[in-house]
Parts: C-alpha cells; sequence; structure tokens
C-alpha cells in the first residue's frame, strides 16, 4: 500500500520552486498605440508614449504587437527591419535601446515585421535597463483563421513561424514572452510558469471578429498558477498608457490558497502520450 502510494506520488510533477524576483513590487505600463503607414511617426509615436510610461513611474513599458507597420501581409515585407544588423536597419530597435538605457527601464518592445536572411518573422525584443537586448521572440503560433464571410486572414502568407519559447531573466523578474494569437496556446503559458516565470507578457493586436471575446477571457484563463484572473486595470478602444502595480508577493500566497501545481494529475493527461498513440492507430 506504501510503495504504491509512493509511485503515484511520484508521477505527479512536483512543484517548481520560483526563482526569487528581484523586486516585490513596481508599476507596469501597457501601451496601446494608433499605428498609421507613416513608419517615421509610428517610431516617434511610441517614443513619447515610452517617455510618457516611464514619467508615471513605469518600470516595465509594454508595447503591441506590430506597432511600426500597419497589420497586413502587404505590409510587413515593405516596415520589416534587420533587427540583428542593427543601425539604420532596424531604427525601431534602435529607438527602444536607446530609451531602455535613458529612462533605466525594462521594455517588452512589442512586435514588429523582422527580416532575416530571406525570412520575415513577427518579433517582439526586450531590452534590459542597460540598452542590452536580452531576448528576441519569434511569433511562434501564426495566426491563420478562416471564418468565412467575417474574416480570413492568413500571417503564414508572409511570415515564418518562431522554433522557440522565450524567457528572460530582466530587473523586474523572470518573464515570458508571447505574440497574441500564442496566447491562445495554453500549454505555451504552462511552460513558462513550470520554468519559473514571474510574469507573461503578450503583446497584441486582436482583430475585431473574435478579439472582443477572446482578448480578456484568454489573458484571464492564463493566469494558472499565479493569481486569481483579477484584471488590475483595462482600457477601451482609444490610444491609452494602462498602468497598474504588480505585487509578486501575491504570486506565494495564490499558490498557498489554490495549490493548482501539487494537484496536477499529469499522469492522466501527457497530450504527448495521446498523441503518439493516436500516430501509432493510424499507421
Ligand atoms: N494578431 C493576432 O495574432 C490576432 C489574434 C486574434 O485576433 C485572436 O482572436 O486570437
Amino acid at each position: 500500500m506504501a510503495a504504491s502510494s509512493k509511485a503515484e506520488e511520484s508521477r505527479v510533477p512536483p512543484a517548481l520552486p520560483l526563482p526569487t524576483p528581484p523586486l516585490t513590487k513596481f508599476k507596469i505600463a501597457l501601451c496601446q498605440l494608433l499605428v498609421t503607414a507613416d513608419k517615421e511617426r509610428n517610431i516617434a509615436h511610441a517614443r513619447k508614449v515610452i517617455e510618457e510610461a516611464a514619467q508615471k513611474g513605469a518600470q516595465l513599458v509594454v508595447l503591441p504587437e506590430i506597432w511600426n507597420s500597419p497589420y497586413s501581409n502587404a505590409s510587413f515585407p515593405v516596415y520589416a527591419e534587420d533587427i540583428d544588423a542593427g543601425g539604420d536597419a532596424s531604427p525601431s530597435t534602435m529607438m527602444l535601446s536607446e530609451l531602455s538605457r535613458s529612462l533605466q527601464i525594462t521594455l517588452v518592445g512589442g512586435s514588429i515585421p523582422e527580416l532575416s536572411g530571406d525570412k520575415l518573422y513577427n518579433t517582439c525584443c526586450v531590452f534590459g535597463t542597460d540598452g542590452k537586448l536580452k531576448a528576441k521572440h519569434r511569433k511562434v503560433h501564426l495566426f491563420d483563421i478562416d471564418i468565412p464571410g467575417q474574416i480570413t486572414f492568413k500571417e503564414s502568407l508572409t511570415l515564418t513561424g518562431g522554433e522557440s519559447p522565450t524567457i528572460v531573466d530582466t530587473d523586474v523578474g523572470r518573464i515570458g514572452i508571447g505574440i497574441c494569437y500564442d496566447m491562445q496556446f495554453q500549454e505555451l503559458a504552462m511552460l513558462y510558469a513550470a520554468r519559473g516565470a514571474h510574469l507573461i507578457c503578450y503583446p497584441g493586436a486582436f482583430n475585431m471578429v473574435t478579439g472582443p471575446l477572446h482578448w480578456e477571457l484568454v489573458q484571464r484563463a492564463r493566469r494558472w498558477p499565479w493569481q486569481f484572473g483579477e484584471v488590475l486595470a483595462t482600457t477601451e478602444h482609444d490610444e491609452a498608457i494602462v498602468v497598474a502595480e504588480i505585487d509578486y508577493s501575491l504570486i506565494d500566497l495564490r499558490r498557498t490558497n489554490l495549490p493548482f501545481q501539487k494537484q496536477r494529475r499529469g499522469d492522466l493527461y501527457q497530450l504527448l502520450d495521446v498523441q503518439r498513440q493516436n500516430a501509432e492507430s493510424t499507421k
């Protein structure tokens, strides 16, 4: 009896200890931007908004998805920048690097179309307070949907999907990064949680057909295992800087209140096992 319960116990994945965050409380600013066809104007405007967010006391500033270009397959190749080359080849990320250093903030720089070799990606750059590029997340799940008569969009016509999850240690804690549609895939968030992320940032630009139903609902569902899914601050459709205080001391408290991690029955629902079985049965 004792042996069998020990065996069962060992199949439950243990809760990983969280790395200690470098600080407990800080202000985050989420910037919602109006994007135009004028790239120079978009960059100058984002600069002004980031400065305003820092003035409001934000130590972490987050921009939206595709903030330097219209969101369209026709625009991505035209507005794309070679982020690795830097300098004149990437004026958008040069501005982000300069501001993160001069304002001493961590910047999750939304996303821009990235040109790398002959491929285009939808890429989020994270800059540290020293102005250095700490991480680059290429949107993993491309937004390809078809709801006849309502919306058909295929990012994969021009973009290539990223090949790896992105988790980055910053002055405001360990952050997992996803871009918009990446939010729909809960396993990515669960992976970030298992790897000790204190926070997950999803720069987004939702469509107006499924978006209004999804953007809050899906984010609240991704709260596991941190919070109760409480919305601390929000806004409507216009430009806005949403500022809120993040309190990491709540993570341990919520994990004690709701011990989901310990209660998970991972032994019963490993998707990989099911996928393997399905593949076997169709051979
Ligand atoms: N930019 C996107 O990835 C859009 C995702 C979206 O609208 C959704 O409903 O999901």
